[in-house]
C-alpha cells in the first residue's frame, strides 16, 4: 500500500444526541481511490465535512501526514493540500471557465483574483487555472463563461477549481449527482487518471461507478462503520447488502 495521506483516529460527531458520525477509524492512501458509501443519513457528508476542517469533532483525531490537524483552522486544511468538492455546484456563473479556477486558486494562496486588472497580471495564477482545465478536459472551455456549459462540464469545472488549490488530498461530493450515463463515464475517465497521482476520497452514490473506480470501500451505517474492503470483498459481503436492503435503497 502507498502512503498514508490520511487517518481517522476514533472520529465522532455528534449532534446533541445524535451521532452522526460514531468511532471512525479509516485510513487513506496516496495515490488510490477510496470511497465511502452507505445509505442515506449514514455520515458520508459528515466525515468530508470533517476531513476537510468545516466541522470539529466531537472526539477521536484526524492526522495528515502522521500530524495531528483536527485542532487547525478550516483554511489551514486546504492550505496542506486538503481540497474539497461541493455536492451544489460552487461556480461563479458570469465567470469564465478560466476565471472561476483562477479565483480557487487565489482563494487558496490568500487574497482576492481581481476581474479588472489586465489578465497577464496575474500570469502565475492564470497558469496554474489553465492547467487544471486542461487536466479535467475542459482546455477548450476557458474563455466560456460558466452558466453557458453544460451540467457535466460544470461539475468538470469544479473538479477543476480544486485542482487550482494545489492539492494532494481530493475530497469528492457525489461528483456523478444528477448526471446521465454519458457526463458519468467522462467523470469517471477523469477520476481513473486522477488518481493515479492524488489520494481520493469519493462519496457517490452511483454503485456503477464506486465499482469501477475504487482501490477500497468504506460502507457505513447509521454513522457506524460497518466494513472496509476491495470491490470484490464489499459485494459479496453478505451485511452490506442487509444495510442497504434494510434502508430500501438498492446498491445492485
Ligand atoms: N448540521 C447538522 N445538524 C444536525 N444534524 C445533522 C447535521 N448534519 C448532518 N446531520 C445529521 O447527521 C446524520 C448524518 O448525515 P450525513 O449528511 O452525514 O449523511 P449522508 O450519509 O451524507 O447522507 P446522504 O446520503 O443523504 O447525503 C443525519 O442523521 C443528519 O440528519
Amino acid at each position: 500500500m502507498s502512503q498514508v495521506m490520511i487517518e481517522t483516529e476514533g472520529l465522532c460527531k455528534h449532534w446533541g444526541g445524535l451521532k452522526a458520525l460514531d468511532d471512525i477509524s479509516l485510513t487513506f492512501a496516496d495515490k488510490e481511490l477510496h470511497s465511502i458509501v452507505g445509505p442515506n443519513g449514514a455520515g458520508k457528508s459528515t466525515l468530508l465535512n470533517l476531513l476537510c476542517g468545516t466541522y470539529k469533532p466531537t472526539s477521536g483525531r484526524i492526522l495528515h501526514k502522521n500530524e495531528p490537524i483536527d485542532s487547525i483552522k478550516p483554511y489551514a486544511f486546504a492550505r496542506r493540500g486538503i481540497g474539497r468538492s461541493f455536492q451544489k455546484t460552487n461556480i461563479y456563473p458570469s465567470a469564465t471557465c478560466l476565471e472561476n479556477c483562477a479565483i480557487a486558486a487565489q482563494r487558496y494562496m490568500g487574497g482576492s483574483f481581481n476581474f479588472l486588472k489586465p489578465r497577464n497580471k496575474e500570469p502565475v495564477l492564470l497558469h496554474i487555472a489553465e492547467e487544471a482545465l486542461h487536466k479535467v478536459g475542459l482546455g477548450h472551455r476557458k474563455d466560456t463563461v460558466a452558466a453557458a456549459v453544460s451540467y457535466g462540464e460544470q461539475r468538470q469545472l469544479e473538479i477543476a477549481m480544486v485542482l487550482a488549490t494545489s492539492p494532494c488530498v481530493l475530497l469528492l461530493d457525489e461528483p456523478m449527482a444528477g448526471m446521465g450515463h454519458e457526463e458519468s463515464a467522462l467523470i469517471i475517465e477523469l477520476l481513473k487518471q486522477l488518481k493515479k497521482e492524488y489520494c481520493i476520497v469519493l462519496v457517490e452514490h452511483d454503485m456503477d461507478a464506486v465499482f469501477e473506480l475504487s482501490d477500497l470501500i468504506t460502507v457505513m451505517v447509521n454513522g457506524q462503520h460497518l466494513v472496509t474492503g476491495t470491490v470484490d470483498a464489499v459485494r459479496e459481503d453478505p451485511r452490506v447488502k442487509e444495510a442497504y436492503l434494510g434502508q430500501g435503497d438498492e446498491v445492485y
